[in-house]
């Protein structure tokens, strides 16, 4: 019947004859790390996160075990994925497809089974497929120096976070929108908050101490007999949930090297068109985002020596065997950028930098450039 939805969630390209049996092809890989959401992304006419969250959410028995009527959940998706700007080159809705799956891989870890509810899972999905939506490839640090309208809303805290929230809860309320309308108050109070949570950590400026606490937590680790992890109140809960969602966000360079590549080229892009928009503004020029001084090798191995593999090294100690395979293409990628900076100086010796300073120290410097 006319209304019943297409089998993926979303109308696919007419002029790509087989274009389901293709896509149907790579969504046969939702539970692998390598799924190519670049592809998924052509063949669904740039709906990637309408196609992978219908997919999970059915997968996962979700949308029955709430009640959510599929119309209901991908007409809300397809409001969502709207409200992610297709001009903006990296904070798009492929980057938000594109977290949605790594959240969902990371759920399966075997260390995780059975240690999270169907309401926590739902939760953590929703978090991922709305948590950069309205994003306007501008980072908080310009919305605050330029007195935009949004960090005024929001008192420079979180801006660019708390707007997103705002957005996809608002949207919940549009006709035909309201994915939770059979959750009853208690559960959609409990999702909401989870929720704020878990977008208000992938803020930055929260890294440092998001990752202090894992790491706290890994040195106090309770395994339950069956090996899964012990996790026994909310605080830990929503800890655990804030730190995988964050991971999630900051899952680029641990993925195969081409998709890990095509996403350098898309956030240098954002952010250059950035450094820009501040030069034109007679601003100073975020150092990160002068495409005339940024070597984009080099930021690639600062960000994964200082940022990308402290974080998911604590991770794959948390979920110990289970996340080894990603640690791989990491170092992988880390030694491909390393290798691609011209003149490269020989390995450093470990926590000595070339000059002998202390590689901390240098962190130090750098982020606070
Ligand atoms: C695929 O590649 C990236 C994906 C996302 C980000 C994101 N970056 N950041 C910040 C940007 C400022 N940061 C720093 N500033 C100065 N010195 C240092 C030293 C080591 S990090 C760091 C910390 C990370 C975000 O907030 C984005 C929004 C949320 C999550 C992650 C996003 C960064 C990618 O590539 C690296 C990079 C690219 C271009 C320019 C600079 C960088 C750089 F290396 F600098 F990060
Ligand atoms: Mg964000
Ligand atoms: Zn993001």
């Amino acid at each position: 019947s006319p209304d019943s939805l297409p089998r993926f969630g979303v109308p696919l390209p007419q002029d790509l004859p087989n274009a389901e049996e293709e896509l149907e092809r790579e969504l046969d890989n939702i539970d692998k790390w390598g799924m190519d959401i670049f592809r998924i992304d052509m063949l669904t006419s740039h709906r990637p996160l309408t196609c992978v969250s219908y997919t999970l959410f059915e997968e996962r028995n979700l949308l029955k075990s709430f009640n959510i009527p599929p119309k209901t959940f991908v007409t809300y998706m397809l409001n969502i994925e709207e409200h992610y700007n297709k001009e903006v080159k990296y904070h798009n809705q492929v980057h938000a497809a594109d977290v949605t799956h790594s959240t969902h891989f990371l759920l399966c870890a075997p260390a995780l089974e059975s240690v999270f509810t169907d309401l926590e899972i739902l939760a953590a999905l929703f978090a991922a497929c709305i948590h950069d939506v309205r994003h306007p490839g501008l980072n908080n640090q310009f919305l605050v120096n330029t007195n935009s309208e949004l960090a005024i809303m929001y008192n420079d805290e979180s801006v660019l976070e708390n707007h997103s929230l705002a957005v996809a809860f608002k949207l919940l309320q549009m006709d035909n929108c309201n994915m939770l309308e059979a959750l009853n108050k208690k559960a959609v109070a409990a999702v909401q908050k989870m929720v704020i949570d878990m977008v208000l950590a992938t803020d930055m400026v929260k890294h440092m101490s998001l990752l202090a606490e894992l790491k706290t937590m890994v040195e106090t680790k309770k395994v339950a007999g069956s090996g899964v992890l012990l996790l026994d109140n909310y605080s830990d809960r929503i800890q655990v949930l804030k730190n995988l969602l964050h991971c999630a966000d900051l899952a680029n360079p641990a993925k195969p090297p081409d998709f890990c590549q095509q996403w350098t080229q898309r956030v240098m892009g954002e952010f250059f068109t950035q450094g820009d928009l501040e030069k034109e503004k007679k601003m100073e020029v975020s150092p990160m985002m002068d495409r005339n001084t940024v070597v984009v090798e080099k930021s690639q191995v600062g960000f994964i020596d200082y940022i990308i593999h402290p974080l998911w090294e604590t991770w794959a100690d948390l979920v110990y065997p289970d996340a080894q395979d990603i640690l791989m293409y990491l170092e992988q990628n880390r030694e491909y950028y390393q290798g691609q900076i011209r003149d490269s100086p020989p390995p450093e010796t470990a926590g000595e930098t070339a000059n002998g300073n202390d590689k901390d120290k240098e962190l130090h410097i750098d982020l606070t450039l």
